[in-house]
């Protein structure tokens, strides 16, 4: 495969590296531009692929796409490049909230296109990613999407109205689980610990409740109830977490994050 990059920011770059790292593409493959020139050389140096000159070389010598760049940006992209677009051009997006009608109306008739949405986990292969075919793409379209985002995590096939509540859950999700790993620890080290012990305890417990739900057959309401003796120090701290809006608070992220990724569909 001849996997090209456009957009060489936090998220491109995390799911190339990842799949380079996971030997689903050699480095010598990927081709690689950004708007600007610093961004497209710092990320071919980083994943030791082939820099271009224009977003346009990046199509005509790939066969698979990545568009990475803003959502707003990826209209005129897909307009920048056209000319450049092959018979095996795919291109697969991970902007937020871009629909696929609005990519296909800014390419060619027959283009390919799949919409996904991966999160930056996926550089160290913990990714957990979505995706949904574009009118014109083909099995094997989907089948190279999930290669691409199976090589660095978990992916799933969803219809496309269900990418925007998977961009508020995992898109965005990662962010809510630094955001509770820090609360954690800041408290833990308002009660005496060194700040590096508090993040590796808080981090690592975090992974550990994960890797309960994902690998026992329990639900988390019952491994919930496992950790909670009665009368106990847990029974506290979620009551605690209860008073303060904790589940309402979780909830409203994804709820708003999901908004957000509909919102800039419209734009
Ligand atoms: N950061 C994240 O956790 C995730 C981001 N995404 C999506 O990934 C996309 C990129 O987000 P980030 O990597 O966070 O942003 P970023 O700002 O780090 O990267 C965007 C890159 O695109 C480049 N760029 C801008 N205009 C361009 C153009 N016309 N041609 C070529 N390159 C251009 C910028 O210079 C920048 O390097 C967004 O559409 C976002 O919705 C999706 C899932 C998770
Ligand atoms: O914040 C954003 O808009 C992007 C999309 C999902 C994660 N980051």
């Amino acid at each position: 495969m001849k996997l090209g990059l456009i957009g060489c920011g936090k998220m491109g770059t995390a799911l190339v590296q990842g799949t380079i790292q996971a030997g689903a593409v050699n480095s010598a493959d990927v081709f690689c531009a950004d708007h600007f020139a610093e961004a497209t050389q710092a990320a071919s140096e980083k994943m030791n692929a082939i820099a271009c000159q224009s977003n346009s070389e990046v199509v005509a010598k790939a066969d698979v796409v990545l568009l990475c760049t803003k959502p707003a940006q990826i209209p005129d992209v897909l307009a920048e490049v056209a000319d450049s677009i092959h018979a095996n051009t795919l291109f697969i997006s991970v902007a937020a909230g871009v629909k696929i009608q609005a990519m296909e109306a800014a390419s060619p008739a027959g283009t390919r296109i799949v919409r996904c949405m991966p999160n930056t986990p996926a550089l160290i292969g913990k990714g957990a990613g979505a995706y949904a075919a574009g009118s014109q793409a083909t099995a094997d379209d989907l089948e190279i999407a999930h290669r691409i985002l199976g090589s660095v995590g978990e992916a799933i096939e969803v219809p496309e109205n269900l990418l925007d509540a998977v961009t508020g859950l995992s898109g965005s999700g990662p962010a809510y689980t630094y955001t509770f790993i820090e609360s954690l620890a800041d408290e833990a080290i308002e009660q005496g610990l060194e700040p590096d012990q508090a993040v590796k305890l808080a981090a690592l417990t975090v992974l550990g409740g994960a890797a309960m739900v994902l690998e026992t057959e329990f639900t988390p309401a019952e491994l919930r109830q496992h950790v909670s003796s009665p009368n106990g120090t847990t029974v506290a701290g979620l009551q605690a977490m209860g008073e303060a809006g904790f589940v309402e608070a979780s909830r409203a992220a994804v709820k708003a994050a999901t908004a957000r990724s509909i919102e800039l569909g419209k734009a």
